[in-house]
Order: structure tokens, then sequence, then C-alpha cells
């Protein structure tokens, strides 16, 4: 049994998957196989740098996750550029990651944490697609606050994905994550029982 969980940034995906893998569900993150291709010696940080320019790279080898978010949120053909580079390697993985886990645990919800889900089109990999919401400008204050960026900052990077609400009208389950983390943990409680009575 697996399900999608995505979102919008900032409204709380990686909250709901950690209450989700403390009851027991199995989870296959994408922003962490993100991270991975781009690390030192990865032949898509080597694409990224050989476009963007080595300019990208900090001294020890390392992508300058700053600059290059700099730079590809403020311009959308730079970001589909990053997108064409990465996102074939990183789905390869995510299906990989996820058909070893639904192997070696059929008893399991396998959670696949994408936040890019919609704007990919990958929902018929997935049983169910569960929605972690909150509003558009709770969701920018979040966001503000985490990565303490500006408000033209935090704006660009919301502009650059599907709006939150067209995610919402789209989804299996909503879960907002608009008000106390109580409050959601209910919800989660909620949707983890009924997908166990599927
Ligand atoms: C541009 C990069 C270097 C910025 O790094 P940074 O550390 O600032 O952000 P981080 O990777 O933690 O991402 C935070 C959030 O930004 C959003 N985001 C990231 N990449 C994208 C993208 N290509 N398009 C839209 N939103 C994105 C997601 O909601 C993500 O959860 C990095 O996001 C990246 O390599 N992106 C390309 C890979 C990708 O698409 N990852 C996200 C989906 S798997
Ligand atoms: N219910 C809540 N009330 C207040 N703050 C919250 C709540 N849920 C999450 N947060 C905070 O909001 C921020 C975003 O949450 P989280 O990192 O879980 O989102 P995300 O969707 O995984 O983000 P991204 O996709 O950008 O990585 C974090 O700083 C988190 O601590």
């Amino acid at each position: 049994m697996n399900i999608g969980l995505t979102g919008g940034i900032a409204t709380g995906k990686s909250t709901v998957s950690s209450l989700l893998v403390k009851k027991g569900a199995m989870l296959v993150d994408a922003d962490a196989i993100a991270r991975e291709v781009m690390l030192p010696g990865h032949p898509v940080l080597a694409a990224v740098a050989e476009f963007f320019g080595q300019g990208i790279l900090q001294e020890d080898g390392t992508l300058d996750r700053k600059k290059l978010g700099n730079i590809v949120f403020d311009d959308k053909e730079a970001l589909k550029a990053l997108n064409d580079i990465s996102h074939p390697e990183i789905r390869k993985e995510i299906r990989k990651q996820m058909m070893e886990l639904e192997t070696a645990y059929p008893e399991r919800l396998v959670v696949v944490d994408i936040p890019l889900l919609y704007e990919s089109g990958l929902q018929s990999m997935f049983e169910e697609v569960w929605v972690v919401y909150a509003p558009r400008d709770v969701q920018k204050e979040r966001l503000m606050k985490r990565d303490l960026l500006s408000i033209g900052q935090a704006e660009a990077r919301l502009q650059s994905q599907m709006d939150i609400e067209q995610k919402k009208s789209s989804a299996d389950r909503v879960i907002d994550n608009s008000h106390s983390l109580e409050v959601t943990e209910q919800q989660v409680n909620e949707c983890w029982l009924q997908m166990r009575l599927i």
C-alpha cells in the first residue's frame, strides 16, 4: 500500500511525514533524494555545474544551494533547465526506493513525500494522494521564518509552484495544517485509520 504526500513549500509535509513514520509508515523522501544527486561526484551535479557555470560550486566542490536557489527561483527558464537536468534521476530513484520498500514491507504503508508531485504529473504512481494544506499567507510566513527569506524571496519560491488551493482541490485527502500540531496529528490519525480499513 502506498500514498503520495504533497503540498506546497513549507505547508508541513515533513511534519506530517514524521507523524506517519511514528505510526509505522515507511518513508521515501524526494527532497533527500534531490540532495543526494547534488553531492560532489554525482553526474547530476556535474551537469548542473556545466550548465550554470562552476561559480555555483563552493571551494570544496559542494553546491552553493543559496546561490542556485536565488538564480532559479527568479527565472522560469533557469528553473526549467535545472528541472530537466535533475528530475529524471530523482524520479528514477524515487521509483526504485518505493519498489524496494513495498517488496520488503508489504504490510506497511509506504509514504512518498514529493513536493512537486502534481507539477510533475506523478499522481498515477500512487493509490492515493494526500495534500498537506496551509493557506498561502500562512505558508509564506512559515517559509520566511524557517528559511530566513525576505518577502520577495518567499514570493518567488511560492510562484514557482502550483497554487496550494489547486493542489487541495485535486487531493484524495487533505490534511489541514493551518492550526496547532495537535489538530494536525488528529487528522493524521483519522487518515491512518481510514487507510487501514481499505
Ligand atoms: C534549487 C535548490 C538548490 C535550492 O536549495 P534549498 O536548500 O534552498 O532548498 P531545498 O532543496 O531544501 O528545497 C526546499 C523546497 O523548495 C521547493 N523546491 C525545490 N526545488 C524546486 C523546484 N525545482 N521547483 C519548485 N519548487 C522547488 C520544494 O518545495 C522544496 O521542498 C534545490 O531546491 C534543488 O536542487 N532543486 C532542484 C531539485 C528539486 O526539484 N527538488 C525538489 C523536488 S524533489
Ligand atoms: N501546525 C504548525 N504550526 C506552526 N508551525 C508549523 C506547523 N507545522 C509546521 N510548522 C513549521 O512550518 C515550517 C514548515 O514545515 P515543514 O518543514 O514540515 O514543511 P514542508 O512542507 O516539509 O516544507 P518544504 O517542502 O519547504 O521542505 C517549519 O518551520 C515547521 O516547524
